[in-house]
């Protein structure tokens, strides 16, 4: 009997593992039959929100292929900018940010990494990959983390103006005190590229922080507004994201010298920014968690995620 019985779970054993290698051996083929290329996609996920009432797509796990989706933005063979801030303490996050977007950011890409940083000297030594690099620019401290934050804006544009008109195809500016801990790839390049903020997804739009003194130009009315976007992460084409920085930069900079500072400084502006030039692609909070938040259901894979910290001990004010 205890025989027949081992025997029985040693079949059926097998045969899982038969059949679960089967699935993969389809899933990671990148050579895709026409009607495989459709599946994905006609499969979708309906338990979220997948296209805008503008017709861009949101990004979730189980919308896309990913195989299908590198062996599509490979033949361009593009280059993609990223540029994290760590300015004063926010240099300890550097390290784990770098570390981990070499197994997850664009992996098999070229990828150029722009580090800012009033301390060039404490700049982690990490292995990159061939084809990855890093390029560490000095800039100065502060001791308002609100301008550290808000003044990334005016750095990325001339960034863009001075280095990487013909240099780079596509750019994500990303929060530094955060790791990646899942796929972020070619799914997520777009013409303008936002992630919804993990805080707000679930709320009606009545509850997102956006500025509501119609004095500041980062002004949302309300009953306007599409989603609450994230200050920590956003991107796409060069040029589509040089215009995005140059208007934050120049509303942010015209509200000071009326004396305002809108609510979450840039990350209010570029929520009044993404209401009137609408992103045509929206990446779901998968691509912008906090470690603090527990995942919700319709979350299935985390891919970056801010870390929990001690905001005291960490900033300058
Ligand atoms: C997840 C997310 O969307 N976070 C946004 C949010 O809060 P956060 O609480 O995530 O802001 P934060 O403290 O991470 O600051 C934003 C970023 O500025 C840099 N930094 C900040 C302070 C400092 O002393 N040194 C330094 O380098 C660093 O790259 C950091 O990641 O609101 C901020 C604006 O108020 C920004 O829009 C953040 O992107
Ligand atoms: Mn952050």
């Amino acid at each position: 009997m205890a025989v027949l019985h081992t025997k029985a779970v040693t079949v059926i054993l097998s045969v899982t593992v038969l059949l679960g290698l089967l699935y993969l051996s389809q899933y990671y083929r990148v050579s895709l039959s026409f009607e495989e290329k459709w599946k994905t996609v006609e499969a979708g996920r309906t338990d979220v929100v997948t296209v805008t009432p503008w017709l861009a797509p949101v990004v979730w796990e189980g919308t896309f292929n990913p195989f299908l989706l590198d062996s599509i933005y490979k033949r361009k063979n593009i280059t993609i900018a990223a540029t994290v801030f760590a300015v004063g303490k926010y240099i300890m996050f550097l390290k784990d940010f770098l570390q981990t977007s070499e197994e997850h950011f664009f992996v098999g890409f070229r990828v150029d990494f722009y580090v800012f940083t009033d301390r060039p000297n404490e700049v982690p030594k990490v292995n990159m990959a061939a084809g990855r690099m890093l390029t560490v620019r000095s800039v100065p401290s502060s001791n308002r983390w609100q301008e550290i934050s808000a003044r990334r804006m005016e750095i990325i544009q001339n960034l863009i103006e001075k280095k990487l008109q013909n240099r780079a195809d596509y750019i994500f500016c990303l929060d530094v005190d955060s790791k990646f801990h899942g796929r972020w790839g070619a799914e997520s390049l777009g013409g303008l590229v936002a992630v919804i903020h993990p805080g707000y997804y679930r709320d009606d739009r009545s509850r997102f922080p956006y500025e509501r003194s119609p004095a500041s130009n980062a002004y949302v009315a309300p009953g306007e507004g599409d989603f609450y976007y994230c200050g920590g992460a956003f991107g796409g084409l060069v040029e589509e994201v040089h215009l995005l920085a140059k208007t934050c930069r120049k509303n942010f900079e015209d509200d000071a010298k009326r004396g305002i500072e809108a609510a979450w400084q840039e990350e209010s502006h570029l929520n009044r920014y993404m209401w009137i030039n609408k992103p045509s692609k929206v990446l779901s909070p998968e691509y912008l968690w906090q470690d603090f938040k527990p995942k919700n259901p319709e979350v299935q894979i985390i891919r970056f995620s801010g870390v929990i910290k001690n905001y005291a001990n960490i900033r300058p004010n």
